[in-house]
Order: C-alpha cells, then structure tokens, then sequence
C-alpha cells in the first residue's frame, strides 16, 4: 500500500450551539503521518472539534486547512477524509469481505483492484482467516478490527477517529492501540484520535491537546504534558492516580522553595510515584496520617491526609507498606517539584 499522510491546520476553530459555546477558538496543527490526540473530560468539545474537521458539522469560526488549503466550506465527501467512530455499525448482512469491501464498490472501483485491495488490509489487519464471517461471527475486537480496515483501504491520508476503543475489554484495548499505532507509523498516514482516556492519549500519541471546557489546556508530547503540566487542570487530569497537590503550608521546606514568591498562593504538585518514605530530612516533605491502603497488584496506593486535611496519595512499590492509622513522613527532591499558582491555575516557573 502506497498510503501518505497530510498535515492539517486548525485554526481559532469556534462552534456555538445557540447560546453554548462549545469550542471557544482552538489552534492545533499535525505534521503528514503524525498522531494527534483530543484529550479531555466528557463534555469539553472532542467530538465536536472532531466533526468539524470532518466536515459533518460547520465552524462557527476558523479555519481548517489540509496540506496548507483550506478546506473549512468543503462538503465533507470532498475532504477525502476516513473516519473511525465508537459505534462501528458494521452491516450485519454481510461479510467481513464485503464490509471491507463496500466503500470501494461505492465508489465504483474495478473488482479485481477491490480484491486486492482488500486481500492486502486483510493480511495487515491478520483479518484473512476470518474473511468469510457475518460481523455476528466475530468477538468485539475483531469486529473493530473490520472497521478499521473498511477504513484503511480506502486508503484516505487523514484519518479521524473518535473513542474507537471505547466499548472494548481493557486487555483488547491495550491490543488495539498497538495495531493502530503501528499502522499509522507503517502506513505514515495521519491520524486525530478522540478520548477521555489519558493512558490511551499517553501511549499512542505524538502530540496531545489536552482540552478543557472548549479550549487547548495544553498542547505537547505526552512527555511534555507528563513531566511538565501548565496547569493545575492538566497535573490533575495526567497520571494514575494524577499528581497531588498540597498548599505549601503544608510541606516542611529544607531550603527554599523559590526566590520571591507568595507562599499563600502557592500548590506544590508532586506526583504519588515520585515520594519516598521515610522522607525525613528531603528537600520537601510532609509528615501525615495514613487514611487507607488499596493494593493494586504492582504497588500499593497508600491514601494520606495533610496536616490541613488535604487527601494525597502515595504510589509504594516497596516492602513494609504504611499501615492505616500510622504517622509517616513522606519526602521528594526539589526536581519532583512542581508549583502552581492557586489563583491562576498556571505553573509556577522557573522550578527550584
Ligand atoms: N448538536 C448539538 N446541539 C447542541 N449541543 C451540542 C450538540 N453537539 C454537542 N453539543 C454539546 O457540546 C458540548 C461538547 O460536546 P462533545 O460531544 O464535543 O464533547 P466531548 O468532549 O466529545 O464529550 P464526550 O467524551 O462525552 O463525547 C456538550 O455540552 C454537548 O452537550
């Protein structure tokens, strides 16, 4: 297959639905065969930013443009665009084969490049054994596994899909997100994938916008996002169990914490994975009561209460874990600091 990718421009897109405004103008753009995920609550205007690109909907305002043209007033067949959607709505009557194969027969393709084409994704999608099956014939991951297919051979550059892996079994969710992964980067086409699930986003993505009420909270790899969040939103949203966040009259300070600031407005974020107990005598630390324990088969979540009654949560991989009711003392270095500014949400920078 010959598939390559476009890149795509969004730019100050806006949608209002009467007086909601659902997309409050937001700017992302994705190289050919990158994979750009909308990251974000229910709610916060994925699906929406989805079908605006998709030409199923109209931009209230903004711009969209594919391989730097604009293609905002496009009707939505002339986008040449694939998509994938939660509900995958095979045809019931027919078979894998046929699924596959119905676009191209639409579209009035000559059979014999029909067979081909679909005996190539077939071998891609390891769909061959099951060609001959009616979709009632096959388990859920298979079943998506024909939708993506019916996708990929028609052999579009840019591809939209929206929670796609929604209504699978966690073991077939992580399957999947690896095949898909692997053929956007075999098949260099451009994917812009829609979830609420951060690990998903983490995992697959080359750059995420995490979104948050019809904005861009963020936009980075998901390293970035990980190892730096601009905002108190995205350091609670990222991770599992997200970063904690603690008033800083909280945390007992060996040495300072950053030259000039307002202590009161200060939340230091540290993440669950990054303390370590006992903690005595760290660059931060905080000594608390341990509320409960939940084991979760690699590693312990022990639930904290702050001496002002802030819950936090440490992530304890090791042996003698904290018991309920005991008093520890959990501790991090300052480069596992973050600080954010209480009555901005923003990160605080430079870090100490
Ligand atoms: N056709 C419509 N008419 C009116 N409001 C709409 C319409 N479509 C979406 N909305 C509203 O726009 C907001 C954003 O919806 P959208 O489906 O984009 O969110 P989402 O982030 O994809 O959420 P989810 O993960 O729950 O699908 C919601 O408040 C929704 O009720």
């Amino acid at each position: 297959m010959t598939q390559t990718g476009v890149s795509l421009d969004v730019q100050n897109l806006r949608k209002t639905w009467g007086q909601t405004e659902v997309l409050r103008g937001v700017d992302f753009n994705i190289a050919p065969g990158g994979f750009l995920t909308l990251l974000g609550p229910s709610g916060c205007g994925k699906s929406t930013a989805l079908r605006l690109i998709s030409g199923l909907d109209e931009v209230s305002d903004g711009n969209i443009l594919i391989e730097g043209k604009e293609v905002t007033q496009q009707p939505a067949d002339q986008r040449n665009i694939g998509m994938v959607f939660q509900n995958y709505a095979l045809f019931p009557h027919m078979t894998v084969r046929d699924n596959i194969a119905y676009g191209l027969k639409v579209r009035k393709v000559a059979k014999a490049t029909r067979i081909a084409s679909v005996a190539r994704v077939a071998d891609l999608m390891a769909l061959g054994p099951l060609l001959e099956r009616k979709p009632a014939q096959l388990s859920g991951g298979q079943q998506q596994r024909v939708a993506l297919a019916r996708v990929l051979v028609s052999e579009r550059p840019l591809v939209l899909m929206d929670e796609p892996l929604s209504n699978l079994d966690a073991k077939l969710r992580v399957e999947i997100r690896s095949e898909i992964r692997a053929l956007n980067k075999k098949l260099g086409i451009t994917i812009v994938y829609v979830t609420h699930d951060q690990s998903e986003a983490l995992s697959m993505s080359d750059t995420v916008v995490l979104m948050n009420a019809g904005r861009a909270e963020q936009i980075g790899t998901p390293k970035e996002l990980y190892d730096a969040p601009a905002t108190v939103f995205a350091a609670g949203f990222i991770g599992t169990p997200p970063m904690n966040l603690l008033p800083a009259s909280d945390v007992a300070l060996n040495g300072d914490i950053g030259a000039g600031l307002d202590v009161a407005d200060v939340l230091i974020g540290v993440r669950p994975e990054a303390m370590t107990v006992p903690g005595q005598g760290m660059a931060l630390s905080v000594t608390c009561h341990v509320a409960s324990v939940e084991y979760e088969g690699s590693v312990f979540l022990v639930h904290l209460m702050s001496p002002s009654g802030s819950p936090f949560i440490l992530s304890y991989a090791g042996q003698d874990v904290p018991a309920q009711g005991d008093e520890i003392t959990v501790g991090w270095t300052s480069a596992e600091t973050h600080l954010f500014s209480k009555s901005t949400g923003q990160r605080i920078a430079p870090d100490p």
